[in-house]
């Protein structure tokens, strides 16, 4: 990964921000892909890799640059795994408006009456990084963050449901941690440190 030409295939501005932090040791200052002039691809795959796949090959075309893309989203398990790959759709998808707060109320609407142990659940991050449009072997890694739904928010940090997703080994909700304490534990700084390690590896192998 090079520092100067590397574009982030995401329009979510809680992930660029994490995005940013991550790399900034590298030296590495990723270009959010709407700077670029790059358009939200849209999101057809049934899993977290196809969906990341898509949205890197996406900005990979456009910008004929090397791309990181990060497909995410909270399993829960009362609901059968919902909403999954569907999570920034959640509410949209019942009519119940769109954003993080409309999707934080879908979620509690969705979970009321569910016992608190039975409120476990799981953010997943996929990351694929693309050489180029064309490269025939991605690298693609994944890392999950295990928590439970609370039932009301808590905290004013983070983005998406990190009100509601309560840590009970901490205490409090992603959203209470500081900024770098949820990339050190969370699903997206897990996978983004085994993406670094991959990256070694192959550039020790050229
Ligand atoms: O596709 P891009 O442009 O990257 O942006 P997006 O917000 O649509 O991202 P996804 O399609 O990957 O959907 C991820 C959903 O999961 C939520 N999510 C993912 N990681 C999260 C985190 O660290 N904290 C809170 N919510 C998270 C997020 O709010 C979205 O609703
Ligand atoms: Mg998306």
């Amino acid at each position: 990964m090079s520092a100067s030409s590397l574009v982030l295939a995401s329009g979510n501005a809680g992930k660029l921000r994490e995005f940013s932090h991550l790399l900034a040791p590298l030296g590495i200052e990723p270009m959010p892909q709407g700077q670029l002039g790059v358009s939200d691809a849209e999101e057809t795959g049934l899993t977290f890799v196809e969906n990341a796949l898509i949205k890197a090959r996406h900005a990979a075309e456009v910008t004929g640059l090397p791309a990181l893309a990060d497909d995410s989203g909270i399993e829960v398990d009362a609901l059968g795994g919902e909403p999954g790959i569907y999570s920034a759709r959640f509410a949209a998808r019942r009519q119940q408006g769109s954003g993080d707060g409309d999707n934080n109320a879908a979620l509690l609407a969705a979970l009321e009456g569910v016992p608190e142990q039975a409120r476990t659940a799981r953010y997943w991050c996929v990351l694929v990084y693309l050489r180029h449009a064309a490269d025939p072997v991605p690298i693609i890694v994944q890392a999950s963050w295990e928590g439970r739904v609370l039932d009301a928010p808590q905290g004013e940090g983070g983005f998406g449901y990190d009100p509601l997703f309560w840590l009970p080994e901490h205490g409090m909700t992603a959203a209470a941690l500081d900024a770098e304490t949820k990339n050190r534990l969370s699903h997206r700084g897990r996978a983004m440190q085994q993406l670094l390690e991959a990256l070694a590896a192959q550039s020790g192998q050229a």
